[in-house]
């Protein structure tokens, strides 16, 4: 296709869906950047919905002053409209009806990045958020995902983070002027079933240096690579092996036993991702902030740690502590056991995964925590 090797004339507009706790905190550090980058982005960045006229979000984020240019828009179907760059960060469980709502109000050309860590299972088949909002919008939409507590990167404090995106082919623009004409290719390595359309020349490209803009600040440090896959179900997947930690902790035992779960759990993690998605996986995505490092800050000291091992202090069920003590937020590692155990269990190979089942029977109140070890014993 031949393209105009004039200078771009529109700036990306950046819209971020869902002001929880996660989704305010990236709107704040996106804003920042696209005042910092006008030559690239527009200075708004629209956020859905609706945060309060102190510019705060006195539920998901208190204390915390937002950037004038955070624009709270009531509308999500207004914000999203003419948005060239989404933004995807609320709980999983949410994202399928957020996509039909939006379905056939953005931009043809928009290029999304999720920042949902969890994952979609229909019958016998695992999505990744990413692949299903790409294919039920029928745009491209890459991952973020990293060792990453909201509260403490709205304070500014540094911390690490991947961006997994493999800029469509369409989107490549070549020196001598014309757009790249290979077929793009799904999580998979599958020659994708999405018609893109690409972002058109008016527009600066949507690559990794553009997003590296968009995201990376001094406290927020961006690595880009290619695994969306990797970087994906890392994200999802660590959330199971953060209530399995929460659960040995709450029953007593400490560190060691904990490290012991946080290396099976990454044992099953990697497996899952070999045996499913074998094509496109890279083993040197483990070692991304996406990879061991929230494994590790996931079992320490985030939600899903936390209020597992109240349960199990306490010797009540998750779902009730997730109902009376989250004011309305939701433990993702919930329903990606859940989803994730389905999904095994359609296929016939649960037992390959004895950590990830051991914690659905602990979930159910099925499995004793106690009889963790028993699962390894030779
Ligand atoms: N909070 C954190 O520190 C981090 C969270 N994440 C991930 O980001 C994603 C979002 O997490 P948080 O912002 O913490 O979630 P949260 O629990 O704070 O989010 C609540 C959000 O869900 C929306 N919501 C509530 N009920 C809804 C409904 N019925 N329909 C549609 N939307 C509804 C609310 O408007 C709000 O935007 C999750 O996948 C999480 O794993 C990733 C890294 C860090
Ligand atoms: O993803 C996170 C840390 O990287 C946040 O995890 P929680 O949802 O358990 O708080």
């Amino acid at each position: 296709m031949a393209v105009s090797t004039e200078s771009p004339r529109q700036r990306h507009k950046v819209a971020v869906i869902g002001s929880g706790n996660w989704g305010t905190t990236v709107a704040k550090l996106v804003a920042e950047n696209t005042k910092a980058h006008p030559d690239l982005f527009e200075e708004d960045v629209q956020i859905s919905p609706v945060i309060n006229t102190y510019h705060e979000n006195v539920k998901y984020l208190p204390k915390i002053a937002l950037p004038p240019n955070v624009v709270a828009n009531p509308s999500l179907l207004d914000a999203v409209k003419d948005s060239s760059i989404l933004i995807f960060n609320l709980p999983h469980e949410f994202i399928g009806n957020v996509c039909r709502q939006i379905k056939g109000h953005i931009l043809p050309s928009a290029r999304g990045i999720s920042c949902i860590k969890g994952v979609t299972v229909t019958e016998d088949k695992v999505e990744l958020i990413c692949e299903y909002i790409g294919e039920t919008l029928g745009i491209y939409c890459g991952a973020l995902s990293g060792a990453n507590i909201a509260n403490e990167i709205a304070n500014e404090l540094w911390c690490e983070t991947t961006i997994a995106y493999n800029t469509p082919p369409c989107d490549r623009r070549s020196e001598n002027g014309t757009n790249g004409d290979a077929a793009h290719r799904d999580a998979r390595g599958q020659v994708s079933k999405i018609d893109l359309v690409p972002v058109p020349q008016e527009y600066p490209p949507v690559d990794h240096t553009a997003l590296h803009k968009l995201f990376d600040r001094p406290y927020f440090t961006v690595s880009m690579v290619s695994d969306v896959v990797g970087v994906s179900l890392a994200g999802a997947l660590k959330n199971i092996v953060a209530l399995a930690c929460g659960f040995i902790e709450g029953h007593g035992w400490n560190m060691t036993a904990k490290t012991a779960v946080m290396r099976r759990g990454m044992l099953e993690t990697i497996h899952f991702c070999q045996e499913f998605f074998p094509e496109t996986i890279q083993e040197m995505t483990f070692w991304e902030s996406a990879g061991w490092s929230d494994m590790i800050v996931s079992c320490t000291s985030a939600r899903n740690w936390r209020y597992s091992k109240m349960a199990a202090e306490r010797g009540v069920s998750l779902y009730e502590i997730e109902r009376t003590e989250l004011n309305g937020q939701k433990l993702q590692g919930i329903s990606t056991t859940k989803e994730v155990m389905s999904f095994l269990k359609a296929r016939g190979v649960a037992d390959k995964y004895p950590l990830f089942k051991a914690v659905e029977g602990i979930v159910d109140g099925t499995f004793e925590v106690k009889n963790i070890p028993v699962l390894f014993r030779q």
